[in-house]
């Protein structure tokens, strides 16, 4: 696969305006994201991984530094930088099929006939495997469903960059797997380049080409990246068993537990949905 550059974090410092002076929360942040790359971020509660995205997105502007997307600064929020957040963020009061509609239009106008439009639609919510529930209301359907449908709407806008803050959070183990599973297949088809946040261990070793670890804050920055050598397409049961995907989770609680303790218990999710999971130890907290 042909790679390049072309995300990249360059010296990003953001601070926020506090009544004691103001608060420095990201110091240096320096990345490289490559075409079709998937990257994860992970660190503990309030270190600044939303905040990373957030800039990424262009919804916070760097104090210093910055975001460049093929060879252009990102100062503002713009279609070809998807976000995809924890909780959906649908119109209650549309189908799954006019929430992503909306998001087409908006991207497309007129750029795609009637047809074309109502293909490209329908396409993606094929993709995320909700073809059959086009005309549902966000109230008539699961929490995993509603983010499948914010997934397609995501997609469908053909971003070059998909940005995802804990999209998988706020649901079950089960349900969590399955959508895990899609966003794989999906980024093997389209070669998507996706920067995720999460805090579950395992997930992060699944589905990413390099893990980018985060320091505490205030001034927080990168601390470690590790990148995942696992041959794709990849199996959650087979890997269970595979000494490298251990190695790699055993690397991300070590930097999580032993580099960057807090005094507080840290906000981590270990859980793993293989059957090896009682033997793994279920908390990583
Ligand atoms: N708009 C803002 N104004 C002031 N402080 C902010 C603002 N946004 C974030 N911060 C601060 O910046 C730091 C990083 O916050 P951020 O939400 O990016 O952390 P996070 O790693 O995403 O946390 P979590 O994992 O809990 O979602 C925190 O100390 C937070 O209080």
């Amino acid at each position: 696969m042909m790679m390049k550059d072309h995300l990249s974090l360059e010296q990003v410092a953001i601070e926020f305006p506090a009544p004691g002076g103001p608060f420095r929360a990201l110091d240096k942040v320096n990345l490289k994201i490559e075409e079709g790359e998937f990257v994860s971020l992970i660190g503990h509660s309030g270190c600044g991984k939303s905040t990373v995205l957030n800039i990424i997105a262009g919804l916070h502007r760097a104090t210093e530094g910055g975001v460049i997307l093929d060879g252009k600064e990102v100062n503002e929020p713009g279609p070809e930088r998807a976000v995809v957040f924890q909780n959906h963020s649908l119109l209650p009061w549309l189908t799954a099929y006019q929430n992503v509609e909306l998001a087409v239009k908006q991207v497309f106008g007129r750029k795609k006939s009637r047809a074309e439009t109502r293909q490209w639609i329908e396409h993606n919510l094929e993709l995320v495997h909700m073809g059959h529930a086009l005309d549902k209301l966000p109230g008539e359907i699961s929490g995993g469903m509603k983010q499948r449908v914010g997934i397609a709407r995501a997609l469908a806008m053909q971003p070059r960059v998909l940005l995802m803050d804990e999209p998988f959070g706020a649901l079950d183990a089960l349900t969590r797997a399955h959508l895990q599973d899609s966003l794989m297949e999906i980024q093997a088809r389209l070669n998507n380049t996706v920067v995720m946040i999460t805090h579950d261990v395992d997930e992060a070793v699944l589905l990413s080409d390099r893990i980018v670890m985060m320091t505490n804050g205030p001034a927080a920055t990168i601390g470690e990246i590790l990148k995942v050598d696992l041959e794709r397409p990849r199996d959650r049961l087979a890997l269970a068993d595979d000494s490298r995907y251990n190695h790699y989770r055993a690397e991300v609680l070590r930097f999580l537990h032993e580099r960057h303790r807090r005094s507080e218990t840290p906000r981590v999710v270990v859980d793993n949905p293989a059957p090896d999971a009682e033997a793994a130890g279920k908390s990583a907290a």
